[in-house]
């Protein structure tokens, strides 16, 4: 269904009559606040065309909404982005963002149009389609078998450590993406990997973020930083990470001017990934 909509903009134009919209500005959703819980308002075309008039809006913007998805029953989802300056918060809405920032065609310089469903954007020039574009980051968790390689970037918060990432380098495989940020960021060879889970990560822009286990070679663990990349890396044990996996966000400083290092939150694959770990280890110490 999902589909015939992006292809076919009469359908979409359609499906708007009793679809549901989400509202945007530059970016931020519209939340409505109701016993401490902040929920996203959905408006018909009715009641949006109703708000738009009443702040002065032309109806026409409707035609700058994007289909986020439908539900089981077909109702068609959209977000609106009323919001006249984009240039700031990114903070949500991947889709909306890609429109603000990709409007002309980098081949003629012409602006592009968006079709109904916002999931392409065409050159009326040279007839070039564009689709919102996806990074592909890989995560990866090394581990020597006893213990798991975690590391921080100065631009984390204070105390904040993770597992390795990078970007995959155009024309790589993810498992060759993997072998080299690993490589690159602690200087270590990895032995074997293993998939986990992904997740779409829209900062600072649209990633699709990749969760891996790896191991070394036992014996093979010596550790050297790039301190390019990356402000520290270490070793850590089973217990450190477990007990720093129930820590929520950073810290009081301890007296000696160190923070108890803690993981990055629940929400992120990075999280999910470490504690994937920390359970296997876990099983894996049990007495058969
Ligand atoms: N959701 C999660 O759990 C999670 C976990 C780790 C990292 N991430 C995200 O993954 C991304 C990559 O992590 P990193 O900073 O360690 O990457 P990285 O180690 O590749 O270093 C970033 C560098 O990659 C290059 N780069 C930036 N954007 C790029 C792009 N689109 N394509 C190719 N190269 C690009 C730049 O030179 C940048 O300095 C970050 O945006 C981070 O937010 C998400
Ligand atoms: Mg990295």
């Amino acid at each position: 269904y999902l589909f015939e909509l992006k292809e076919d903009d009469d359908a979409c134009k359609k499906a708007q009559q009793t679809g549901a919209f989400y509202l945007f500005h530059s970016l931020a959703p519209l939340l409505q606040t109701s016993a401490h819980r902040y929920l996203a308002p959905r408006h018909s075309l009715l009641e949006l065309k109703g708000l738009l008039g009443k702040f002065g809006q032309d109806a026409q913007r409707i035609e700058e909404s994007v289909l986020i998805g439908c539900s089981e029953q077909h109702e068609a989802w959209f977000a609106l982005d009323l919001g006249l300056d984009s240039s700031s918060s990114i903070s949500a809405q991947a889709l909306l963002h890609w429109h603000h920032t990709h409007q002309f065609c980098s081949r003629s310089g012409q602006p592009t149009k968006k079709n109904m469903a916002g999931s392409k954007r065409v050159c009326p020039s040279n007839n070039i389609i564009y689709y919102p574009q996806v990074a592909p980051v890989v995560i990866t968790l090394v581990s020597d078998g006893t213990r798991c390689l975690l590391a921080r970037q100065s631009s984390f918060p204070k105390g904040m450590y993770s597992a390795l990432a990078g970007f995959c380098d155009i024309g790589e495989s993810l498992e060759e993406t993997v072998r080299r940020e690993v490589a690159e960021e602690v200087g270590l060879e990895v032995q074997s990997l293993q998939y986990s889970a992904s997740q779409h990560w829209p900062f600072p822009n649209s990633s699709l973020v990749i969760a891996c286990h790896a191991t070394v070679k036992p014996g093979q663990t010596e550790i050297h930083v790039n301190l390019r990349e990356l402000e520290a890396a270490a070793w850590f044990s089973h217990d450190e990470v477990a007990t720093a996996l129930r820590r929520k966000g950073p810290n009081v400083q301890q007296q000696n001017e160190t923070f108890p290092f803690w993981l990055p939150p629940k929400v992120t694959v990075a999280h999910q990934l470490i504690k994937e770990w920390v359970e296997k280890q876990t099983c894996s110490s049990l007495p058969a």
